[in-house]
């Protein structure tokens, strides 16, 4: 196959930033992706749909020209998130999710929630709204090996939620792990996962060997390749259960490149040419829509897109970097590398 023709896909997770940043780095996905839902994990977080809603606008203004892409807002949970802000949040209509950051688990998760019981009354309304509560799916306990914080993430957090909450719709973001994908795929429809391109496409030797490479370090963290497997397995299954969230998360070089460096790629600039080559190498390009551009919608309740996208088999160079905020560079990955397949 030389050319593949998709629904245009969507984002469902993906960090825009603000300000500078947020002007740096919109338009690479705007230029694939219908829409993106964006994470609240700003410093300080967006944690009301006031501030969703300003935030929103900023970035619409932020958008090329002319540009029709659809910024899908969510809300950063706290320990004292409300039950009535899942109210304004769906009268809001741009508000499609609250976002649940175990405190200390990620960039920016120091306002997340240090126990779920506080939320207990919240996280029934968005059952009863019937919106989804995402979740950056680690434990953060210092005993719990950083490889292992996902697989007890579900044991000790998402199974006994799931009791609780039993009609509750949960996305599991970024999932890492040969466990995440199992759980997924047996759990009941309210229950789905998104998964990066960069998890689909590498282990954790691509991070480690030869040197110690800052731009393959996101968290969760890259994983053995038993675990990338599992995870190509779920993502070319078919399952509606599974879709695309890229998690590309902007930091500037210098914060990448450092001595302490930040947690995140910057996929956003060729994020789908990058899906594709991990589903070429599944052997399974005729997966890519429903993952792309069909499972997340239907989870969502949204319609999909009414455009489509082409993809070409012709090799692109990645650049080796682009400008970003305060007159740093960011580095996307692969930069400097050669890509298969490029968007006509
Ligand atoms: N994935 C990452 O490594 N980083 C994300 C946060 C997150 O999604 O956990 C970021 O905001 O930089
Ligand atoms: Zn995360
Ligand atoms: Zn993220």
């Amino acid at each position: 196959m030389d050319a593949i023709t998709l629904t245009r896909p969507d984002d469902w997770h993906l960090h825009l930033r603000d300000g500078q940043a947020l002007e740096a780095v919109v338009g690479h996905t705007a230029a694939q992706m219908g829409r993106a839902i964006i994470m609240p994990n700003l410093t300080p977080p967006i944690t009301t749909t006031e501030q969703a809603v300003a935030y929103h606008q900023r970035i619409l203004d932020a958008l090329p020209t002319g540009s029709r892409f659809e910024p899908l807002m969510t809300l950063y949970l706290t320990d004292t998130t409300p039950p009535e802000e899942v109210e304004r949040a769906l009268k809001s209509g741009i508000v499609k999710a609250f976002k649940l950051y175990p405190a200390g688990a990620t960039t920016n998760s120091d306002s997340g929630v240090t126990d779920l019981k506080h939320c207990d009354a919240t996280i029934t309304a968005l059952a009863e709204a019937g919106m989804p509560l995402l979740m950056h799916g680690e434990v953060t306990d210092s005993d719990i090996d950083i490889f292992d914080r996902e697989a007890v993430f579900i044991e000790r957090v998402l199974t006994p939620l799931l009791a609780r909450h039993p009609t509750l719709k949960v996305v599991f973001e970024h999932i890492t792990t040969q466990q995440a994908a199992e759980f997924v795929a047996q759990a009941p429809d309210n229950v789905a996962a998104t998964i990066t391109a960069h998890h689909l496409l590498f282990n954790r030797n691509k991070m480690l060997v030869g040197g110690i490479r800052p731009h393959y370090y996101c968290l969760p963290i890259l994983k053995r390749e038993q675990h990338r497997q599992a995870l190509l397995k779920a993502a070319t299954s078919g399952s509606g259960k599974f879709f695309l969230g890229t998690d590309s998360a902007p930091h500037a070089q210098s914060a990448k490149e450092s001595s302490c460096g930040c947690a995140g790629a910057y996929t956003a600039p060729a994020a789908i040419e990058l899906y594709a080559m991990a589903f070429e190498e599944a052997g399974a390009l005729a997966a890519l829509e429903g993952f792309a551009s069909l499972n997340g919608p239907r989870f969502y309740g949204l319609p999909t897109n009414a455009e489509t996208i082409t993809l070409v088999r012709r090799p692109q160079t990645l650049p080796e970097g682009y400008p970003y905020a305060g007159g740093e560079s960011i580095i996307p990955l692969l930069a400097g590398e050669s890509l298969e397949w490029s968007l006509s």
